[in-house]
């Protein structure tokens, strides 16, 4: 008898048993598809609404040791404004920070409506205590982060610890909770595919992470690599998919790092709408995690209203 889903968390045989019972990944074809659908070309006025769209997901993204107070007012400033002479040009979806720089980052976007996403529970490695997880992530919640983009523990995953990664996310999305639950902080769970080693770990992560109630699941930290490939955005899109199926309850992907290029993120946006259709492409359900891919889509989005390039002089840094 299979287990129901409710219950596969209840033992480390029933979550083992779920996810190895999961369907194979047909790796050739999981690159195939993705190579095919990263060539479609899309109609002039469907890249200037993807483009925006694109401006509209940006998780506008430092994670730096040498990250600074000024740089990060100044990271905020171009998320709510990131051409300041074209009033036109959405605000991105978030600004991303390290835990300590939430509080400046809450201030810079008060009333903006951009989202203040911090990455926790020890970024990039994960390899932390589990008490000194929570703590980081409810100092996070406490300075007034929306998000919180937590890494799985990648070593207990590869050696079998399913139930572990489990609980930890549980016990962080735990931590994401503010009383009366309204403002809860939206927990994104950061696979990190470029160590997983499978595309099968690809899709038992993603399962893993949702089960255990990841709002959103991520690619990468940006620190590792290979990191958002297309294969492994697609894998995850199914799952979202998938998981939605299967449960009633609809989950967000955020690929992150390496997204550099606008080709890079129309070729995610065409994938989302080929995978899982519209119903992802919002900011609400899709993110593209990125340092420096929003002076790219500024240029491309000025070469298509003007003809012509402004040059990367033209924006101020990403
Ligand atoms: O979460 C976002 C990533 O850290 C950004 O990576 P990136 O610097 O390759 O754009």
């Amino acid at each position: 008898m299979t287990t129901p889903l409710a219950d596969v968390a209840s033992s480390d045989a029933t979550l083992r048993a779920f996810l190895h019972g999961l369907p194979g990944v047909d790796r050739v074809g999981a690159d195939q598809r993705a190579a095919m659908l990263g060539t479609r070309s899309i109609k002039t006025t469907a890249k200037a609404e993807a483009i925006d769209l694109a401006i509209r997901m940006v998780d506008l993204t430092t994670l730096e040791g040498a990250d600074t107070p000024g740089k990060v007012r100044a990271m905020c400033a171009k998320a709510v404004h990131p051409d300041p002479s074209d009033p036109s040009v959405p605000k991105v979806a978030a600004v991303c920070v390290y835990p300590d720089l939430v509080a400046l980052a809450v201030d810079a976007l008060a009333g903006s409506g951009v989202k203040v996403a911090s990455v926790a529970t020890a970024f990039p490695s994960g390899r932390s205590s589990l008490d000194v997880k929570v703590a980081d992530t409810a100092l996070a919640v406490a300075a007034g982060a929306d998000e919180i983009d937590m890494v799985i523990d990648r070593g207990a995953f590869l050696s079998g610890g399913y139930s572990k990664v489990f609980e930890e996310i549980a016990a962080i999305k735990a931590a994401c909770a503010r009383p009366g639950g309204e403002h809860d902080a939206h927990l994104k769970v950061i696979l990190e595919t470029g160590e997983l080693a499978t595309y099968d770990n690809v899709r038992r992560a993603s399962w893993l992470a949702m089960l255990a109630g990841a709002d959103f699941i991520k690619t990468s930290t940006g620190k590792v690599q290979p990191a958002a490939t297309l294969p492994v955005t697609l894998i995850m899109l199914e799952a979202v998919r998938d998981f939605l199926a299967a449960t009633g309850r609809k989950v967000g992907v955020k690929p992150a790092g390496g997204i550099r290029t606008t080709k890079d993120a129309i070729k995610m946006l065409v994938l989302v709408n080929e995978t899982v259709g519209e119903g992802w492409l919002d900011p609400d359900w899709f993110r593209l995690g990125a340092s420096t891919l929003l002076n790219d889509l500024l240029m491309q989005r000025q070469k298509m209203a003007t003809g012509r390039y402004a040059g990367p002089d033209y924006f101020t840094l990403d």
